[in-house]
């Protein structure tokens, strides 16, 4: 059993109050001590023991409360730092002052292909196999300049955030490997939040230019508006666009990816929780992004993923404009406009029982389409250029151009992971090409749209061939479990797992 042990802070107090617990010769395994609490753990307390240790905790002077909780605030903090730390798609370490790691996500583990115990204690100039790593990071204060590393024969950019002692001393480093097929992505993600608006929506198709004008109409009606398309068709930038386009632009806007979090942390991402909501909340309670946003506004992607608990939730807000934190019993009103988007057809998972039906009505009283990229051929080569020229600065080489054929093929190719996709595929030739110009065998078209193994050829590499096989089975699977929660739970695997995949593969 855990107990929370709330008190008056006075001085002395803890000290008796562990007094009194170990008179009573309980094993106990974990103390922690945050005045004016004392959280205790201790297996083999039962009802009866904690109605004596009431009984007599209760005769110390200035105690407030014994009460039962679920976890310690240290254990609660650690499981939602794995949460967080496994959400990440790269592999993302911690290391000490002397280049040891500390800490490893999973996907560090298996990019390392270590056993995590053996990750742990791992020198850095060891794992990367570069003897003046560490010495390059001390000399810099932990704080490396982007950079091309290699781990287990494949490459990745290295970031490095320096980590600081309470007195202010350097004390080890966080370091993120970028896949450079990912790097594109993050980056322009990051741009995306630059106070623009439908100008960085490049494409002059018909298709993208009609859009642009409706959206810019629509920017300005301050209604809930739903973005429905296909994965990686740019549904987040118009997202941004329209913000940026809006009488709400001067205020905060806030995107949450609704399948990349567990319903208990989204729920509190969005809403926020009130003080004491669980223990390990911060004292004061946190806003959640609907309060953060006040004025502005909150993107919902990959709306269709959310539980139906915090669908109701966000129907009410959508309702009256009014919700509570986590834990809260205050009702507390945000002027917030919702822009939703999903890749998933809502009308039929409202078919389905899958969606609440009123909760779409409320998303969707305006509506657009991202067509995808196939359906804009127009758009390609612009956005190629685009996505080549960004390439270029972020990895600090000269201009590169596409060759002829090149271009061709880019034209030809299905893109059905659109124009992340595309994004990805130039800036891997980027960085793997050593020429000025990309050839068209360097985009590596055929691998990026996929069948290579359905045509028998032979696969190039055990990543490659995994990655097919998780592919396909996804693909067929998702016709019977068509949600990420769903696959998850028949996959005995993690929802936010599933949600990382589906989108790789386009699926859905
Ligand atoms: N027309 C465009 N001009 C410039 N960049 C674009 C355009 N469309 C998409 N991108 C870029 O492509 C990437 C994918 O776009 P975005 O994240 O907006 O797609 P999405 O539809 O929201 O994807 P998902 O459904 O997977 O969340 C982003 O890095 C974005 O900046």
């Amino acid at each position: 059993m855990r107990i929370d042990v709330l008190f008056a802070d006075r001085v002395g107090i803890a000290q008796e109050v562990l007094a009194a617990v170990a008179r009573r010769s309980l094993n106990v395994t974990a103390v922690e001590v945050d005045p004016p609490h004392i959280y205790i753990e201790a297996p083999a307390l039962d009802q009866a023991g904690l109605r004596d240790l009431r009984a007599q905790l209760g005769r110390i002077a200035g105690m407030r409360s014994v009460e039962v909780v679920d976890f310690l605030p240290g254990a609660r903090r650690r499981l939602y730092l794995e949460a967080l730390m496994a959400s990440q798609p790269d592999p993302v370490l911690a290391v000490d002052a002397g280049g040891v790691v500390v800490v490893a996500n999973s996907a560090a583990v298996s990019a390392s292909g270590m056993a995590e115990e053996n990750l742990r204690g791992t020198s850095v100039q060891a794992l990367f196999g570069d003897p003046g790593l560490l010495a390059a990071l001390v000399d810099c204060g932990f704080q490396l300049p982007v950079r091309e590393i290699e781990l287990e024969g494949e490459p990745y950019m290295l970031e490095t955030v320096p980590l600081h002692d309470p007195d202010g001393r350097v004390a080890g480093a966080f370091l993120t490997l970028h896949a450079p097929s990912r790097m594109g992505e993050r980056l322009s993600a990051l741009r995306n939040y630059e106070p623009g608006s439908f100008e960085t929506i490049v494409g002059h198709s018909a298709e993208i230019e009609q859009l642009k004008q409706r959206a810019a109409r629509m920017a300005l009606v301050d209604a809930p508006l739903l973005i429905t398309g296909e994965t990686g068709t740019g549904k987040e930038l118009l997202a941004h666009a329209c913000h940026a386009g809006s009488r709400r632009a001067a205020e905060p806007f806030f995107a949450l990816n609704c399948a990349a979090l567990p319903e208990n942390l989204a729920e509190s991402e969005l809403f926020g929780y009130s003080p004491g909501a669980f223990t390990g909340a911060l004292r004061g309670g946190k806003p959640g992004l609907l309060e953060l946003a006040e004025g502005g506004t909150v993107f919902l992607d990959e709306v269709g993923e959310l539980s139906p608990y915090l669908q109701a939730k966000l129907l009410r807000f959508l309702n009256d404009g009014s919700f509570r934190r986590v834990g809260g019993d205050r009702e507390l009103k945000a002027n917030v406009r919702i822009v939703s988007a999903t890749h998933r057809d809502l009308e039929a998972m409202v078919a389905a029982g899958d969606f609440r039906q009123d909760l779409l009505f409320r998303l969707n009283v305006l509506q657009l389409h991202m067509p995808p990229l196939r359906e804009r051929p127009g758009d390609i080569l612009p956005l190629a250029e685009l996505f080549l020229e960004r390439a270029c600065a972020q990895t600090a080489r000269g201009p590169m151009r596409l060759s002829a054929a090149a271009r061709a093929a880019l034209l030809d190719n299905p893109w059905v992971g659109n124009v992340r996709e595309l994004q990805n595929v130039i800036f891997r030739a980027v960085t793997m090409s050593e020429r000025k110009v990309i050839n068209a065998g360097e985009l590596e078209l055929a691998r990026a749209a996929g069948p290579a193994a359905q045509d028998g050829r032979e696969v190039a590499s055990l990543d490659e061939a995994v990655a097919e096989f998780e592919k396909s089975l996804l693909q067929r699977l998702y016709k019977d479990f068509p949600s990420s929660r769903r696959l998850a739970r028949r996959l005995g695997t993690s929802h936010s797992a599933i949600a990382t995949r589906l989108r790789r593969y386009g699926i859905g």
